[in-house]
């Protein structure tokens, strides 16, 4: 779908803030970009997005692309349904004043659909940044810091919209501090630090339930242990979702999550 080959980037005569990297994004593909301040996230998903260009090496590949910035430009007068309609008629769709309501009315926008964007909050203005992201079923989406100034609702939203666009065969590339996260959200997850990226550390999930039954150990879960009531799984990142919700749909009750 899109590869990195011997991308560098450095801005002026500055230290180079990417140097030499190789990243294939495959359909399906979830990937987190995890890194300290500073460590060129941002800089690596424009690259990744089209919309700045690596001053090394080079980006093959042309897939559709919706892409949230770490901050949303919240300065039009439009209102946010206003904003999103005019948006997808640029882009040529047929269905955008449904799906504009419906991505809106799902992230729950403080002031309805009818809210003009300058007057948003900044969590509120990032939703109608994910939305217009979003509105064309892109088929890669590129999140720069998604979780960012979302309130606990919209982090449950953001996931399930994450998990459909890899469901429709997408994939998706988002930037986070926090390598939990990540792992609770991504297939894969990277670490970005002096221009290089890397398999982050850890991130395998404990998982403690309480309630009879045994656990095969599937793709999804790395180990399983009986203690007494409590069952303890391991599981690699990105699959805690999907082994909460078997958990729960086999009569299992959830005693803790440890990241
Ligand atoms: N347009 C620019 N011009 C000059 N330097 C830039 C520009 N954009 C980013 N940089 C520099 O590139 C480096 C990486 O910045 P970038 O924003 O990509 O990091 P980040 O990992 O996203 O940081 P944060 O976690 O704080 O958002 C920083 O030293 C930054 O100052």
């Amino acid at each position: 779908m899109l590869r990195l080959v011997g991308v560098g980037k450095r801005y002026g005569r500055g230290k180079p803030v990417l140097s030499g990297l190789e990243l294939e994004i495959e359909p399906g593909l979830v990937l987190g970009v995890v890194g300290t301040n500073g460590s060129g996230k941002s800089t690596l998903l424009r690259i990744v997005a089209g919309i700045s260009r690596p001053s090394a090496g080079k980006v093959d590949g042309r897939p559709t692309i919706g892409y949230m910035p770490d901050r949303f430009p919240a300065a039009t007068r439009m209102s946010a349904i206003g904003y999103l309609e005019h948006l997808g008629r640029v882009r040529g769709m047929s269905n955008v004043d449904s799906r504009a309501g419906e991505l809106l009315e799902r992230l729950a926008l403080a002031g309805g659909p009818a809210a003009p964007i300058r007057s948003l909050s900044k969590g509120n203005a990032q939703k109608v940044g994910l939305a217009q992201a979003l509105l064309a079923e892109p088929e890669l989406l590129v999140l720069d810091e998604p979780w960012s100034g979302l309130d606990p609702a919209a982090h449950g939203v953001l996931a399930e919209l994450i998990a459909e666009t890899r469901e429709r065969g997408a994939s998706v590339v988002f930037s986070e501090h926090r390598t939990p996260r990540a792992s609770a959200h991504a297939s894969r997850v990277l670490l970005l630090s002096e221009g290089k990226l890397r398999p982050a550390d850890g991130g395998h999930v404990r998982v403690v339930l309480r309630g009879a039954g045994d656990w095969n150990a599937e793709p999804d879960v790395l180990k399983v242990r009986r203690d007494g009531d409590l069952l303890e799984l391991v599981v690699p990142p990105g699959r805690s979702d999907a082994v909460l919700s078997t958990a729960l749909r086999r009569g299992f009750s959830v005693v803790r999550v440890e990241t």
